[in-house]
């Protein structure tokens, strides 16, 4: 018996609140004993039985449907029981602790999808894609959770780490015959091999970091000298007072985070101290924080002072230099003499103040956010998690690559080990053990 199903868990699997129907969900080796004493009935495999809850007295908790499954076929690959009764918290909460008098205990966060996955009924990759349906925002990021739920994400990583592993083999082979030059042993086809998996790797690497896109939305930090606007055209973006806006150059010095929504598609804004040479502790401080967090930025919104475009540029262009992609706004238009040119490809022209041009950035922002793709076909939802592992393969291989030419064959093999191992993680199939507590517990109870 695997470590898992040792003792039965229970939870209420249904949203906290009253709703139609509640359900409290059992898994492990008690959940049928426990059921079929609170039901007084033995329960048929996948057959839905209406029955009584009996509490200890055998008075009536509630009446509903119990619904069996035998393991291994059912969502965790234990043994599962559902006790759906009328969607009322405290109908639900009495069958719970009824079912822990019976020998059940609670769940933890995640814990019927931790043991689907220690059972082998998802992967890794899978079990957080559970997650992510769950939360999605919109239809969009829905589908994609459901793509990588069924497998598309593990399916394109497998194929991957099959590819480093015959090139690892390749290598290792090599190393048995040391004493011939690499070329005799198909040094020619290994390296058509290994461009091909550099090619799928940047590929996967791409369609992840859009699926993480979509899954967290765009992380957009607001960037520009002292007193450009910046607070300003956050507050303007929010639709509320959130940051502290003074004519004192200097004003914000924390990060600031609003995740706001703009036509249904989310988008965190973090707001950051003003970029200039110089500043007190506090300041150099902010802009320290600013430039950490631009390293995280999938969109650097520079703001400037529209009557001075080219007074902050400097500040900001070293910090900016790795962001993928930047907006530049020149901010208080209103305060431009009326004849002044307005938008070009370049730039956007608005006033935090007058709400001028917000429209147009709203369209921008909006067409940034959904990315290239990201909700088109073969999308799938992705985390950092994903995005990091799959860099550091890509990181590996390529090192790999790099000591194959120079004919270094024994760490070769060891990066290709490391770029394996950095695969296997995705999906669970070489893990951190700390790794499984830590996704797992940011998961709902009774998921
Ligand atoms: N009532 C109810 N609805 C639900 C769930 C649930 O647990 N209970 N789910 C929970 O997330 C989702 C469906 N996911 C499920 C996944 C696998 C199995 C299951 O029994 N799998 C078996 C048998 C497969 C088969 O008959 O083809 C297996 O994998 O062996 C059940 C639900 C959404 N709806
Ligand atoms: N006329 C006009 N004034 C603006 C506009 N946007 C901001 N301001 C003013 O400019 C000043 C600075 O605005 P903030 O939003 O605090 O600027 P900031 O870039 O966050 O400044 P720091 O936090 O100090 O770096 C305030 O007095 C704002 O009211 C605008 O579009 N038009
Ligand atoms: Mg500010």
């Amino acid at each position: 018996m695997s470590l898992a199903s040792r003792d039965t868990i229970a939870a209420i699997a249904t949203a906290p609140g009253a709703g139609g129907v509640g359900i409290v969900r059992l898994s492990g080796a008690r959940a049928h004993a426990v059921a079929a004493t609170l039901c007084r009935l033995h329960l048929k495999p996948r057959h839905a039985h209406y029955v009584r809850f009996g509490n200890a007295d055998g008075d009536t908790i509630d009446d509903g449907i119990a619904l069996l499954f035998k393991a291994p076929a059912s969502y965790t690959g234990e043994d599962v029981v559902e006790l759906q009764a009328h969607g009322s918290p405290v109908v639900l909460e009495l069958l719970l602790q009824r079912c822990v008098e019976l020998g059940a205990r609670r769940a933890r966060p995640g814990e019927f999808s931790e043991r689907a996955f220690l059972n082998g009924k998802l992967d890794l990759a899978q079990a957080e894609a559970v997650a992510d349906l769950i939360a999605a925002a919109d239809a969009n990021a829905a589908r994609a959770a459901r793509r990588a739920l069924e497998g598309e994400f593990s399916r394109r990583v497998d194929a991957l780490a099959a590819d480093v592993l015959a090139i690892r083999v390749h290598v290792e082979a090599a190393i048995d015959f040391a004493d011939e030059p690499i070329d005799t042993l198909g040094g020619a086809q290994l390296r058509a091999r290994c461009a091909a998996a550099m090619q799928a790797l940047d590929d996967l690497l791409g369609a992840a970091e859009r699926g993480r896109r979509l899954r967290d939305g765009l992380h957009a930090v607001i960037v520009g000298p002292p007193n450009a606007g910046k607070s300003s055209l956050l507050n303007a973006l929010a639709g509320s007072d959130r940051a502290i806006v003074t004519d004192i150059a200097g004003t914000t010095r924390d990060l600031l985070h609003e995740v706001v929504r703009i036509d249904g598609v989310e988008l965190t804004l973090v707001d950051t101290a003003g970029m200039r040479e110089g500043g007190d502790a506090i300041e150099r401080e902010g802009m320290r924080r600013a430039r950490g967090e631009l390293e995280r930025a999938d969109l650097a919104i520079v703001v400037l002072d529209a009557r001075d475009v080219d007074a902050g540029r400097g500040a900001v262009a070293d910090a900016i230099a790795g962001v993928p992609r930047r907006l530049w706004l020149h901010n208080k238009a209103d305060l431009l003499p009326a004849a002044s040119p307005g938008d070009d490809v370049e730039h956007l022209q608005v006033s935090a103040r007058t709400g001028q041009g917000l429209d147009a950035l709203h369209a921008r922002l909006r067409a940034l956010a959904q990315g290239e793709g990201a909700s088109g076909e073969g999308a799938f939802t992705a985390r950092a998690r994903h995005v990091d592992a799959l860099r550091q393969a890509r990181d590996e291989f390529a090192l790999a690559r790099a000591q194959l030419d120079q004919e270094a064959l024994d760490l070769a093999a060891e990066s290709l080990r490391q770029a394996h191992d950095a695969l296997g993680e995705i999906t669970g199939h070489v893990r951190a053990d700390d790794l499984l507590g830590h996704i797992f517990s940011s998961f709902c109870i009774g998921k």
